[in-house]
């Protein structure tokens, strides 16, 4: 045998839904070993008692967090925890040689100014905050191969990006005019309890929520403005929709050139995403369903040019929990370790 080492890595909010997708796709990572889950009410809880479905392949228990142990033990962290929270654990893991991958919107943003205007905290951890780097692999893919720290990107922000980045990058639309109109499942708020995710509230029923002040407008305007070169406001509304996986963005933007059909544009977004194993551009007339990605790291995009109005509808589709969350963060530690960035992450969703 070879002297075939696997990285040990930790995961602080294993009982969250980030932290049980985080489980069962590193349990199958074959570059990696689960050594460490840490939490805050489930610490002392054996995960097999959180989740009896993964009793047969998970024997860890859930510890309290303490940074020191964790990196003890581990080379990676992941940290799928609340908003306010990361900033707190971060600099002490990075202090003691840890890569730190962080789901919360903590380390997402450039200017942390604009995290306090929209989350409310202060934050002293400036001097970190500039290592981090934006988790979107498809835009940022050289940036995250050099990182120690990443600010994984928002599900919201994740599928409107994708469908939004090669129009801002190639001038292709007057960016003002872009409006997302994004569907979320309930998982998307998370596993802790509240009143609007009961069955009673979101079944048969459909709402936006957070118009004109969701906290993923800013986030999503941050990386508009870097790829269109300039500052970009877009119109972002969310809507919670009774399912319980999945993300739908459709996106409308006007075109500065109204002589551009449909079948330019789906040329365009080929070559933009060429290199990129986990976004698939469908076929002219077919448009994508948050069925298809259902647990698969895969975003899919549809697109449309409507020649009366001289807009491009574009399409995206993607599992919140996986390339929303938990899959790109994996997708991230792939690029950071130097290992193919497809490694131990679904290639195929649940259908039907
Ligand atoms: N759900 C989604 O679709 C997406 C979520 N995100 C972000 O990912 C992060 C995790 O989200 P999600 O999995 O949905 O959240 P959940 O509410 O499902 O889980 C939150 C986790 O955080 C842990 N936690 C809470 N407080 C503490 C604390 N003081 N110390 C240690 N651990 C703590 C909880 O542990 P315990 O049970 O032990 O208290 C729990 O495991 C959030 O920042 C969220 O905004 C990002 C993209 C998509
Ligand atoms: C349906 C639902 O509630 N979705 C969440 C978004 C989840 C997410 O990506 O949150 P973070 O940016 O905080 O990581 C929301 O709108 O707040």
């Amino acid at each position: 045998m070879g002297n075939f080492r696997r990285v040990p890595v930790g995961i602080v909010g294993a009982s969250g839904y980030g932290g049980v997708q985080l489980v069962r796709l590193l349990m199958d990572h074959p570059e990696v070993e689960l050594v460490y889950l840490g939490g805050d009410s489930s610490a002392g809880k054996p995960f097999a008692y959180i989740y009896p479905h993964l009793a047969h392949t998970v024997n860890l228990s859930v510890e309290a967090v303490d940074p020191e142990l964790i990196a003890h033990r581990c080379e990676i962290v992941f940290l799928s925890v609340p908003n306010g929270l990361a900033c707190q654990i971060a600099p002490k893991l990075l202090e003691k040689g840890c890569k730190v991958l962080d789901l919360s919107a903590d380390y997402r943003f450039s200017n942390l100014a604009t995290y306090t205007a929209w989350y409310g905290k202060e934050r002293q951890d400036s001097a970190i905050a500039a290592t981090a780097v934006y988790g979107l692999p498809e835009m940022f893919r050289d940036r995250i191969a050099e990182a120690e720290l990443i600010g994984c990107p928002g599900c919201y922000p994740t599928a409107s990006l994708l469908a939004l980045s090669p129009l801002l990058k190639q001038g292709l639309i007057i960016p003002e005019t872009a409006i997302i109109d994004a569907k979320s499942g309930t998982s998307g708020g998370g596993r802790e309890a509240k009143i609007n995710m009961l069955l009673a509230e979101a079944d048969n029923s459909l709402a936006a929520y957070g118009v004109v002040r969701h906290r993923h407008t800013p986030e999503i305007e941050q990386i508009c403005s870097e790829l269109a070169g300039h500052e970009v406001t877009v119109q972002f509304t969310p809507h919670l929709i009774p399912m319980v996986r999945g993300i739908l963005a459709t996106v409308y933007a006007t075109l500065r050139d109204p002589g551009l059909v449909r079948d330019d544009l789906i040329t365009i977004y080929r070559a933009f995403y060429r290199n990129s194993p986990w976004v698939r551009i469908c076929e002219p007339g077919i448009y994508p369903q948050t069925k298809w990605a259902c647990g698969s790291n895969l975003c899919y995009i549809g697109i449309e040019v409507d020649p009366r109005t001289g807009r491009i509808i574009v399409m995206s589709a993607i599992d919140n929990l996986i390339k929303g969350q938990a899959g790109q963060a994996i997708q991230c530690m792939n690029i950071m370790m130097g290992w193919d960035e497809t490694v131990g992450l679904p290639k195929l969703g649940f259908y039907p």
